[in-house]
């Protein structure tokens, strides 16, 4: 809304309204109207669309002198013939596309807040939201000022309703109120949020863009004014860009009646040196070149990777690793930051939906020369004698736009650092020269003059070229900083505002007939493709089955299933690119966003056949980049003599088959790379699975192992105490026996009595075997005074051949004394001597139990 100096609001009235005045009367009226009746969207967008059904080709429209220039790195007009991919009879030499890697939950600019819904935000409104007026032949431009803080005051008021920004300076120096401090753009804003800004400063391009017309937003103004902020935002305040973003994505969703292509790129000027952020190794990957340019020719900017994205996530993705790489460089001293000028890009093909042109039929229904259908190439047959106006009779137009979301970088004072200075430098130099290409611009526009415009005097205005020269909608924010000793700062970013208002625009819708685009080209290989399908299909039902294997043999039969899944595979991927309101309605997650994994559940059969697509794909792709090569090879050399348009053709040329060759590239290696690096991680996840399961498993059984081997030990080394024990009991008692003999020898009988071996030995076995009855009774209740196995009773009749013995008579308690004899500890061992050799006393025995024994130390009995 502008409004009146003396504060009364009045509708904003476009001052001039040129060629594209029904265009956006349809805009206004289309918004107005899907606010109010959602409902009616469709069909309000399909008649709104049929007004832009412009003239078929560029060619045929009235150019307006030499302010249309084709939009930096969009399609040429005229598509060359792939004359090497129909020699070859290659499968297919459509585009690979450039997937983004994965959802990266990490990023600069946070999404989550920044649904795609159609319901709008805070502050912003909604895609329904009536577009804000804008003069569209002029450049809007708005001051945001950052908000001041306790520390820091203010020096500016704004005059509220009149858009008007003022110099106040402070209290002990205030300002003079001259016209030279008075300020008016279209919109000031001084708070936090950015939704108030982004809907009157940006959201009515953002429509202008996805209507067909390029469209650049910029941010410009001294360091630390709150242009990233503004453009990039943060997670809690999303900027314009991811705003932006939102706003192409609803867009697409409320417009049914065509589809889209969004491909990005995102570059920076960093001493005069254009980086590819996209490229691997973003700020190290070899420069971008701009070719082109002159006498109002496309800008191409060579080296520049383009991404097809299909969700919000996947510019999501393609943001962070953008910011990433101008980040990762910032560590490094400072590099990436805001020394330098970033550009985020955004081409945007559109076309209407509906059956295939009649022109489309006889086309791809021509087979080459070779007999064989290429898809892709049935309609980038050479221009005949008629060239692209012949061919699009009957044919869709297709659209396309480039939006640039620009964050310059801030104008700094030289410091003490010798890198930064040399980047203010470069810095500096680059803003000058565009301020001096917008005085004369503005200047050339003011009074009707032609000076010429030092657009080659720096990258910056190089790559803004076309866009600055008209063929724009441009929006410019200017931030200031409130702090009074930024005044000087301030004031000249204020008259770059007041410059760049006097520039002249005249942007122009860029429609695009014949195949040059690369949705036309995806949509007609989706096409081709699905006609080799049905022929496929129609083949192999004609036969029975039974017929059918008899007549192939069991390789062919899996080829022709792998050639079907193939096709299938290649169908769904392209369709997958080409954006509907259907196909992004269901949210971010879409769109494929990782490689397809192989499931190990299949059977060897099914994963030949896995394998056996994936192989013919890659041949496929490898074919195409051959195709590609040749048809650079074989494009003719011009004379040097040749005019400048033409070289500049050529260029262009080249360059749009070099970015398809990039982008087939780009999806050879991703189709390559991707599924076996899905693969090997899997793969690696379950083995190290397994790994630490084994590991634990085998800790386990060390610890069981070690305990078992102790165990052993301890259990031989009782085995060789209880034998020893056994050794020492058996002689023990062996001494007994022989003890015992002697004492009846020497007291009843002459004859020598020798001891009988193993007499005191059967004697143990009969008292062991006599105390096991006992206890048995015992446990029984059966125990007789009879039965006991303490017998007093010496059968001396008897005696030689029942050979008693001294054991026998020992009571039991005593006998159980004995049994201590060796052990081990050294109290127990003298107790058990001093018992034995009270025994032996008391049987009479002159001997000691050691003489008795014959202890040595290998007997191991304690000494
Ligand atoms: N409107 C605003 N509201 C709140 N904070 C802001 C605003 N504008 C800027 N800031 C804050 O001011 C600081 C500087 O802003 P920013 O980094 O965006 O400046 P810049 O102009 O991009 O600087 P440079 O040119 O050095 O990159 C940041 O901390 C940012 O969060």
């Amino acid at each position: 809304m502008a409004a009146t100096p003396a504060g009364k609001r009045t509708p904003f009235t476009p001052r001039t309204m040129r060629s594209t005045t029904t265009v956006n009367v349809s805009e206004a009226d289309l918004s107005s109207r899907l606010a109010r009746n959602p409902s009616a969207t469709s069909s309000v967008l399909t008649s709104a669309h049929k007004k832009y059904k412009a003239p078929l080709s560029t060619e045929s429209r009235p150019r307006k002198g030499p302010t249309l220039p084709s939009v930096p790195g969009s399609p040429s007009k005229s598509r060359p013939t792939s004359r090497a991919g129909s020699r070859m009879g290659t499968a297919s030499p459509a585009l690979t596309p450039i997937f983004p890697q994965r959802d990266a939950e990490e990023s600069l600019v946070d999404f989550q807040s920044v649904g795609i819904d159609l319901t709008g935000d805070e502050h912003g409104g909604d895609i329904g939201t009536p577009l804000a007026e804008v003069a569209v032949d002029k450049v809007m431009v708005s001051v945001r000022v950052r908000p001041p803080t306790a520390s820091i005051p203010t020096a500016w008021t704004t005059i509220s309703g009149e858009n008007t920004i003022q110099l106040s300076g402070t209290p002990s120096s205030p300002a003079p109120p001259t016209p030279a401090n008075r300020f008016t753009f279209d919109t000031i804003h001084t708070t936090h949020p950015t939704a108030p800004l982004y809907a009157t400063a940006a959201r009515p391009h953002v429509h202008a863009f996805m209507s067909g017309y390029n469209a650049v937003v910029f941010a410009y103004g001294q360091t630390a004014s709150g242009k990233t902020y503004t453009l990039s935002g943060t997670p809690e305040e999303p900027g314009i860009i991811p705003r932006a973003l939102r706003d192409v994505f609803a867009f697409i969703r409320a417009t049914p009646s065509r589809e889209y292509l969004l491909r990005c790129s995102y570059l920076e000027i960093y001493n005069e040196t254009i980086h590819d952020l996209l490229a691997p190794g973003g700020g190290q990957s070899k420069g971008v070149e701009i070719q082109g340019g002159g006498a109002g020719g496309e800008v191409i900017l060579s080296g520049l990777r383009e991404e097809v994205v299909t969700s919000l996530a996947s510019v999501r993705e393609v943001l962070r690793r953008g910011e990433g790489n101008r980040r990762t460089a910032s560590t490094d001293w400072n590099e990436r930051s805001s020394r330098s000028h970033s550009i985020f890009r955004v081409v945007c093909e559109s076309r209407e939906r509906g059956s295939r042109s009649a022109s489309d039929e006889e086309r791809s229904d021509t087979p080459t020369a070779n007999g064989r259908h290429t898809p892709g190439l049935s309609g980038r047959q050479t221009p005949g004698a008629g060239g692209p106006r012949l061919q699009a009779k009957g044919g869709k137009s297709v659209q396309s736009s480039v939006l640039s979301l620009i964050d310059l970088a801030g104008s700094e004072k030289a410091t003490s650092d010798k890198e930064r200075t040399r980047e203010g430098r470069y810095i500096n130099t680059s803003l000058l020269t565009l301020g001096t290409v917008i005085s004369t611009l503005a200047e050339n526009a003011a009074k009707g003059k032609t000076d010429h415009i030092p657009y080659r005097n720096s990258k910056l205005t190089r790559i803004l070229q076309p866009s600055l020269g008209g063929n724009a909608r441009i929006s410019v924010v200017c931030t200031i900083n409130p702090d009074p000793g930024a005044v000087s700062e301030s004031m000249s970013t204020l008259q770059f505002a007041r410059r760049i208002k006097g520039v002249h625009l005249n942007a122009q819708k860029k429609e695009i007939v014949d195949t040059d685009a690369l949705i036309e080209r995806y949509r007609k290989e989706i096409e081709d493709l699905k006609r080799r399908l049905e022929e496929r299909e129609q083949e192999a039902t004609r036969d029975a089955p039974s017929v059918r294997s008899r007549r192939l043999s069991a390789r062919e039969q899996i080829d022709e299933s792998k050639a079907m899944t193939d096709l299938n595979t290649r169908i769904k991927q392209l369709t997958k690119l080409i954006l509907t309101s259907q196909s992004v309605g269901s949210g971010d997650d879409s769109r494929p966003g990782s490689p397809v994994k192989i499931d190990f559940d299949m059977s060897p059969y099914q994963l030949q056949q896995e394998l056996l697509a994936a192989r013919l794909q890659l041949e496929s792709q490898s074919n195409q980049i051959l195709s590609l090569e040749a048809t650079l090879l074989s494009r003719p050399a011009l004379p040097a003599s040749a005019p400048e348009d033409e070289k500049d053709k050529l260029i262009a040329e080249q360059g749009r088959t070099i970015r398809e060759l990039e982008i087939v590239v780009g999806g050879y290696e991703e189709n390559l790379g991707e599924p076996l690096r899905a693969v090997r991680e899997d793969v690696e996840k379950e083995w190290q699975a397994k790994l630490a399961a084994e590991h634990k498993l085998l800790e386990e059984k060390d610890v069981w192992a070690k305990e078992l081997v102790r165990q052993l030990e301890k259990e031989k080394k009782m085995r060789v105490q209880l034998e020893e024990e056994r050794k020492a009991l058996t002689a023990f008692v062996s001494k007994f026996d022989s003890l015992g003999l002697g004492l009846l020898s020497a007291a009843s009988s002459p004859v020598k009595v020798m001891p009988s071996p193993g007499g005191a030995s059967a004697t143990f076995a009969d008292r062991q075997r006599a105390r096991q009855q006992q206890i048995a009774m015992q446990n029984t209740g059966d125990l007789s005074r009879d039965s006991s196995p303490v017998r007093m009773s010496i059968d001396l009749a008897g005696k030689l051949s029942a050979q008693p013995s001294l054991l026998e008579q020992m009571p039991e308690e005593d006998w159980n004394a004995l049994g201590d004899v060796s052990f081990e500890t050294e109290v127990g061992q003298g107790e058990a001597w001093a018992r034995a050799g009270k025994m032996l006393s008391k049987a009479g025995s002159p001997f000691s139990p050691r003489e008795i024994l014959g202890v040595s130390a290998k007997e191991n009995l304690p000494r």
